[in-house]
């Protein structure tokens, strides 16, 4: 499995309904005219979640209606606030909506006991945190087969050999995560979340500690994943560069879905964050939806 570098794309950038936007204007777009996905890996319907009543009441996703596809590296962009987290705690049963469905892998989570959830993040989901999150007392190999250690299943060795390799933490595995720089340790987590083979792998901002270079290497191998080992990569990230890497860009506002981006390179994403930020601006003084163009191909 190689490294892969950002993708250049230039000659692909959409936003919101598939078409060249330089001269259509897509009037506020909405996720009806997002281009539809063939084979989701995870989807939501009219998924809202409210955090707490009155008038501390936030609604933090506002009906979001979104299908990520299989076999993809997906980035989910937006302000501070737009509701990228829950959005991908949502998806990845680790909260639970106010309304609307979820399912991942072809099975309706949105109704699932805690229970149930626990078990189907065990066996079907890896996670990626910005903080690493390893197991401070567990060398780096013992951390990257923990999901399957916990749910009693024996490691793929072969698997285990490629994903360390590529990796490059060969000569790292008996380290302890004090012993490792940050890059290191979240090289660890990518493996711990890849060995079990999950349906989706879920990063949210695992670049945020990291430098441009140990950046550059986690991105690089969560792109590897997706084109060598099949594996559907959902990424919440707030910076251009990263998104950079990503098949396809979603960009959230206020909590929901307001436009996508096929193979983004870092100035498309940058010129279609700052359009959709001056659009919404607009709409807040107008109080009436208005036009908002992507950046041309
Ligand atoms: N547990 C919670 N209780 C109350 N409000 C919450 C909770 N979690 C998130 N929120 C609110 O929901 C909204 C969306 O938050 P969320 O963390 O999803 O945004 P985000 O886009 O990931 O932001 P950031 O980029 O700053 O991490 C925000 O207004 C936030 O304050």
């Amino acid at each position: 499995m190689g490294k892969h570098r950002a993708p250049d794309g230039t000659d692909g950038a959409d936003v919101g309904d598939g078409r060249a936007t330089d001269t259509a204007h897509a009037t506020a777009l909405v996720t009806e005219r997002f281009a539809p996905v063939g084979d989701a890996i995870a989807s939501a319907r009219g998924l809202t979640k409210v955090y707490g009543t009155g008038e501390t009441m936030v609604r933090a996703l506002d009906g979001v209606d979104v299908d990520l596809a299989r076999g993809e590296l997906t980035a989910i962009m937006g302000p501070s606030g737009s509701g990228k987290s829950t959005l991908m705690h949502c998806l990845a049963g680790l909260d639970s909506p106010t309304d609307g469905t979820i399912e991942v892998d072809g099975v309706e989570i949105s109704r699932m006991s805690q229970r149930q959830l626990t078990k189907l993040r065990r066996t079907r989901i890896g996670f990626v945190f910005q903080a690493y999150n390893l197991v401070p007392t567990l060398t780096a190999a013992e951390n990257i087969t923990l999901p399957l250690d916990i749910a009693r299943r024996p490691v793929d060795r072969e698997r285990f050999d490629t994903i360390v390799r590529t990796l490059e933490l060969t000569d790292r595995l008996h380290h302890r995560p004090s012993e490792l720089s940050g890059g290191q340790q979240q090289r660890v987590a990518c493996a711990r979340a890849l060995i079990a083979a999950p349906s989706v792998v879920f990063a949210d901002e695992p670049t945020g500690n990291l430098d441009s270079t140990a950046a550059a290497e986690v991105l690089g191998f969560l792109r590897s994943s997706v084109e060598e080992l099949g594996q559907s990569v959902v990424m919440v990230t707030h910076e251009p560069t990263a998104a950079a890497y990503a098949h396809r860009a979603l960009f959230l506002a206020d909590g929901r879905l307001e436009a996508e981006m096929r193979d983004p390179d870092a100035d498309t994403i940058l010129d279609a964050l700052r359009e959709l930020g001056a659009a919404r601006e607009e709409r807040r003084t107008a109080g009436t939806p208005v036009a908002v163009t992507g950046p041309g191909r």
